[in-house]
């Protein structure tokens, strides 16, 4: 009997591999990468309905991004130094929700090792990515997430992404078995972010004048999934988008961008969009939405995209630090008060999560979920 196909139900049409594109066809952008003109690159947004044109993204340079160095928070230096720097933490989480991280014990061995069978994995025959598609809908495997239509536009990047813990969420036939030693690779380096994860949560705590444990014992088993992003070069990048425009769903993000990729990831600061230069074997830490609601809006999850660049490849790896399903998450008491009244409803972790994948990336928009709508005085 003829193999019974597999009817999705949701109809998103053709969507291009943008690595095969880029290989074979590299001066030809199809229509479905073509952004509108006002979602491009090269505008920023400066009041929300109102784009102004700027040449250059970012050419504002008393922008820094500020750098922890986490070697001042775990090892024994002095209580002086440790609270220099829990202080600078505390200062970044609420000034930019975005922040590098240096000396922050990832093994820079295991670093290099799963950039480099990332990179080959992503070079390998489509044919071989396609054993671990990631179908419609989903969000786990090789190709394009978050595509729920036949007429959105489509980002500028192929991807792999994991589930990483809790165990029983891993789809086995998702991981890849090449390269040779990429999944064990992948297993280690993830149980080394996930250290980092759990220690930023604690100092975030002890800096916001919490128990150490007040964020790990909320989130229950913490869920870790990895995203890996390959934004191959576009001959016309200025008409693309690498990854939309997002906030990320998750309390923390820990992005590691490739050795030699050039800059792609743009932080929306004060209304204007600016490029991320990371310092080498810096990781890149982001507050997620979960953070902002606990906080009750006083740390923002920051809105950030991808853009692509004309002449090289760029790759980054993406893990997602997030509550479990099972928790019920609401602004921290400590947080609200009459001058600083209730911003977010209280909901299930695991809720969001299905809210967030089911929808496509679209700014801060997932976070009107949980948001307590305020009513106009007129
Ligand atoms: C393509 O995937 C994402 O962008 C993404 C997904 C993460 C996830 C998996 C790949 C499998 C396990 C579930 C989970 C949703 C964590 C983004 O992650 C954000 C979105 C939410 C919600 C979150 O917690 O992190
Ligand atoms: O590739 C990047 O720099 C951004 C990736 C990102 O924001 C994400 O995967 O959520
Ligand atoms: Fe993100």
């Amino acid at each position: 009997m003829a193999p019974i196909p597999i009817i999705s139900p949701i109809n998103v049409g053709h969507i291009d591999d943008v690595i095969e594109l880029s290989k074979t066809k590299p001066d030809t952008i199809p229509q479905r990468f073509v952004r509108d003109i006002t979602e491009r690159p090269t505008i920023a947004t400066l009041t929300p309905n109102k784009a102004h044109i700027i040449t250059t993204p970012a050419n504002n340079h008393h922008h820094h991004m500020p750098i922890i160095d986490f070697s001042n928070l775990s090892k024994h230096n002095t209580h002086e130094l440790f609270l220099h720097e829990l202080l600078n933490l505390a200062t970044a989480c609420k000034n930019w929700g975005f922040f590098q991280v240096v000396n922050h014990g990832v093994d820079l061995n295991l670093m290099e090792s799963i950039e480099k069978m990332s990179n080959e994995f992503f070079m390998l025959p489509l044919e071989e990515k396609q054993k671990y598609p990631m179908l419609p809908g989903t969000i786990q495997g090789y190709g394009q997430a978050f595509v729920f239509s036949e007429d959105q536009k489509l980002d500028w990047c192929n991807m792999l992404a994991l589930a990483i813990e809790p165990q029983h969420a891993r789809n086995p036939n998702l991981w890849p078995k090449k390269p040779e030693k990429f999944s064990e690779t992948l297993e280690e380096y993830s149980r080394e972010v996930r250290k980092l994860c759990e220690n930023l949560v604690k100092y975030i705590a002890i800096g916001l004048g919490l128990k150490e444990e007040a964020f790990d014992s909320m989130f229950g088993e913490a869920v870790q999934a990895i995203r890996i992003n390959y934004y191959p070069a576009c001959s016309r990048p200025e008409l693309v988008m690498g990854l939309s425009p997002h906030s990320d769903g998750s309390a923390l993000t820990v992005l590691q961008q490739a050795k030699g990729s050039p800059v792609g990831l743009q932080i929306l600061k004060d209304g204007i969009w600016i490029p991320v230069h990371t310092l080498p074997n810096a990781l890149v830490i982001n507050i997620g939405d979960t953070i902002e609601v606990l906080k009750n809006g006083k740390y923002k999850s920051v809105e950030h995209r991808a853009v692509a660049n004309e002449n090289k490849d760029r790759l980054s790896l993406v893990t997602f630090y997030a509550p479990s399903y099972e928790v019920e998450l609401g602004p921290m008491p400590e947080f609200v008060d009459a001058n600083h009244p209730c911003k977010f409803r209280r909901y299930n972790h695991g809720e969001y999560s299905k809210h967030y994948i089911t929808h496509r990336l679209q700014g801060k928009k997932a976070l009107d979920f949980a948001k307590i709508q305020t009513r106009n005085a007129f």
